[in-house]
């Protein structure tokens, strides 16, 4: 499967086209506008949330709530629009327009940013060209097409679920999501401000984001990924770029501020020997091949081993700030602060959101590859079957 997303923050819309779902897969606007919704919330974000209802319009490959196994499109409307139309209409400026009026031009880059990189390479003067399609406003797409992935892997069977584990210094007590399931955890996050299990935590985290938003300052953080109910042997070892661990990462990297992926105990490994890492093998006939733990988050060798998938991305604080950092302005090269954007201080629990979708579509996909077919129940039974197999082999 594949899919492409167009729009720029300001413009009038997202798009994206996914192709290569399965027929037979049932899917509405509606539970694609729940997660939308999810990805708008969270404490620390900024006064565009408040414009915004992000609502998704399906407008092909889907009829009668069920894909067709053509193209699926979606759009996402861009509410705030109607205030730049001017400022970011594709049509040449009416010769009345005095550019000055409506350019809201950016010519001091914002350390990181993509601002001064993407102006020198698409030879952009007006570095707001280069703002408007690095905006994680992008990400609104990337989890409604997310979503119709978690529609096919419910499907099948498979759940997923992202939480916060730390913001800004504070960590969530481990504890507070151990031997919990998928929808356990789901059912302790929801209403929470952050996103995190641990409600201790979450209302320090809240009064640090409030702190960093009001030292004109921003934190970032670490969220969590588990992805349960997945057979064994998804994704390969025979070559690098077949390794689902690498398309995983990858996929978790690929979000706007991500710096760092980890699976299962992760960077901790370094510090353990052997004995205290590798999950030890057992069979029931009931359950077939398990393991005693899942320390290596559910992967061996790129192949999915039947035990939940848990994979962890680190958040940089968001790049603009209020109190901004010294930069050059690029028509004088004089030194002057970086430019001031509306901004979130925080993004760090909608973009657990982002995360979970984002690795949701790499699992779908994954599953896709194993599975050949172009129908959704038959998709099922050949699952059905290799689960049986896998036990029994
Ligand atoms: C959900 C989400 C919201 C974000 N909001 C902002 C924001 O309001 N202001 C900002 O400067 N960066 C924000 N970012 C981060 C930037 O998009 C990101 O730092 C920028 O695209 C540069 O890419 P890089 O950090 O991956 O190098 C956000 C990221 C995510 C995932
Ligand atoms: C600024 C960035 O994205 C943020 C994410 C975002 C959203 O819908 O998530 C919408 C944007 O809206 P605006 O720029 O109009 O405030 C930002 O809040 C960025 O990533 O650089």
């Amino acid at each position: 499967m594949r899919y492409l997303t167009a729009g720029e923050s300001h413009g009038p819309q997202l798009t994206t086209i996914i192709e290569g779902l399965p027929s037979q897969l049932p899917l509405t606007a509606e539970l694609i506008n729940k997660e939308l919704k999810r990805r708008q919330g969270g404490h620390g974000r900024g006064r565009r949330m408040q414009i915004e209802t992000d609502t998704v319009e399906i407008l092909s490959g889907v009829r009668h709530g069920s894909t067709l196994g053509s193209p699926v499109a979606l759009v996402v409307t861009n509410d705030d629009w109607k205030h730049w139309t001017k400022i970011m209409g594709a049509e040449p400026l009416e010769e009345d327009i005095n550019p000055e009026d409506i350019k809201r031009q950016i010519s001091r880059p914002r350390p990181g940013h993509a601002d001064l990189v993407g102006g020198m390479k698409y030879g952009h003067r007006d570095l707001r060209n280069v703002l408007e399609r690095s905006s994680a406003r992008e990400t609104t797409v990337r989890v409604a097409v997310g979503a119709v992935a978690k529609a096919f892997l419910a499907e099948l069977g498979i759940s997923i679920v992202s939480h916060v584990t730390e913001i800004g210094g504070i960590i969530a007590n481990p504890e507070s999501t151990a031997g919990k399931s998928v929808a356990e955890i789901r059912a302790i996050i929801e209403e929470d401000a952050c996103y995190c299990a641990d409600s201790e935590a979450s209302a320090e985290m809240v009064e640090a984001i409030d702190e960093a938003k009001k030292a004109g300052d921003s934190i970032g953080g670490v969220v969590e990924v588990i992805v349960e109910g997945l057979p064994a042997g998804i994704g390969s070892y025979v070559h690098y770029d077949r390794k689902l661990d690498a398309k995983l990462a990858s996929a978790m990297l690929s979000i706007n501020a991500f710096k760092g992926v980890e699976f299962g105990l992760g960077f901790e490994m370094a510090h353990r020997k052997g004995s205290e890492v590798h999950d030890e093998i057992i069979w029931s006939e009931e359950d077939g091949y398990t393991r005693s733990s899942n320390r290596l988050g559910g992967l061996e060798g790129g192949m999915t081993t039947g035990m939940p998938i848990v994979v962890r991305g680190v958040m940089k604080p968001i790049p603009t700030l209020y109190k901004p950092l010294q930069s050059v302005d690029i028509e004088t090269k004089e030194p002057f602060k970086a430019s001031v954007e509306r901004s979130d201080s925080c993004a760090v629990p909608a973009a657990s959101v982002v995360a979970e979708h984002a690795i949701a579509w790499e699992i779908a996909n994954a599953i896709m590859e194993h599975f050949h077919s172009d129908q959704l129940p038959q998709l099922k039974e050949q699952l059905a079957a290799h689960k049986q197999y896998t036990k029994e082999f």
